[in-house]
């Protein structure tokens, strides 16, 4: 049983979640509120390496009170330990899993480096190192180890290209998406779902609406995914 899986971004009306130079001032103080409510309700934070080489997120609770919760365990998808040892997201405020992959097939030297970096991040106390997958994470693979640690939801919260492999792999339960009313543009830009994309619309994911609300000057949309995808494209 893998752990339920909810995806939440705030993106402009053109489907980018930051500027072709990295601004993500995107969603009001209100849905930063709401996104941290969602934080509060799962078990684990959810995001791909790229997201903390370019917005060294803390990935807390700290929109709201925390009270008398416990920060929710944060996950990077880092097939290649990139990490660097001062991201926030290392800090102390709550446990971090890295999901990275196997590296008995690196030639030496790259195995010897890969080794180092290991020895460097297992001596912070509150990280643990999980290997899914050997090129690339395994994210399949990964939803079995987290939910074996008793993490039963995550909140996925990007990029684009996790997104994607997510997706792709039909790894997602729920969509909540802020909608800024604002058009960033660029093909470069980063957006909801990025990687290969799929090539056809028997493949493509299918939604089910379940609310839409006004929120700051903007909107948020609930999904669930239908998981029948294959009948419900056929029609
Ligand atoms: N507005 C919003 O709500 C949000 C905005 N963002 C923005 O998104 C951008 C970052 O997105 P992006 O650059 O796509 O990076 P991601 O955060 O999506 O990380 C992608 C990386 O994760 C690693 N990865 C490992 N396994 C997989 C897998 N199976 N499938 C996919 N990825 C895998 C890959 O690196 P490797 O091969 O090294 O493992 C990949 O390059 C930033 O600009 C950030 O500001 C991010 C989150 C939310
Ligand atoms: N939901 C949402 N709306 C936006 O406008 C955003 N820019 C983001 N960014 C995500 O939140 C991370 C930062 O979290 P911390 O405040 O550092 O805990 C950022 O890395 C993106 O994942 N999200």
């Amino acid at each position: 049983m893998k752990p339920y899986v909810i995806s939440n971004v705030g993106m402009t009306l053109d489907g980018k979640l930051s500027t072709v130079e990295n601004d993500t001032r995107i969603s009001g103080e209100n849905d930063l509120k709401r996104v941290h409510q969602i934080r509060k309700d799962v078990d684990a934070i959810m995001v791909g390496i790229g997201t903390v080489l370019k917005d060294n997120p803390k990935l807390t609770i700290h929109k709201i009170p925390l009270e008398n919760n416990k920060n929710p365990v944060r996950i990077v998808v880092d097939s290649n330990l990139r990490i660097p040892l001062d991201s926030r997201v290392l800090n102390e405020d709550a446990k971090t899993v890295i999901a990275t992959t196997e590296y008995g097939s690196l030639e030496q030297s790259e195995k010897i480096k890969r080794i180092e970096k290991i020895k460097e991040l297992e001596s912070i106390e509150n990280v643990e190192i999980i290997y899914s997958g050997n090129l690339k994470v395994d994210l399949e693979l990964l939803m079995g180890k987290l939910s074996k640690m008793d993490i039963k939801s995550i909140l996925l919260e990007g990029g684009g290209t996790l997104n994607w492999g997510m997706f792709e792999k039909n790894l997602v339960d729920e969509v909540r998406v802020y909608v800024a009313p604002k058009i960033f543009g660029g093909s470069n830009a980063p957006t909801y779902v990025d990687g290969d994309g799929f090539k056809t619309l028997e493949d493509c994911v299918n939604l089910e609406l379940i609310d839409y609300y006004q929120m700051d000057e903007g909107i948020v949309l609930e999904y669930f995914i239908k998981k029948d995808n294959n009948q419900e494209n056929q029609e």
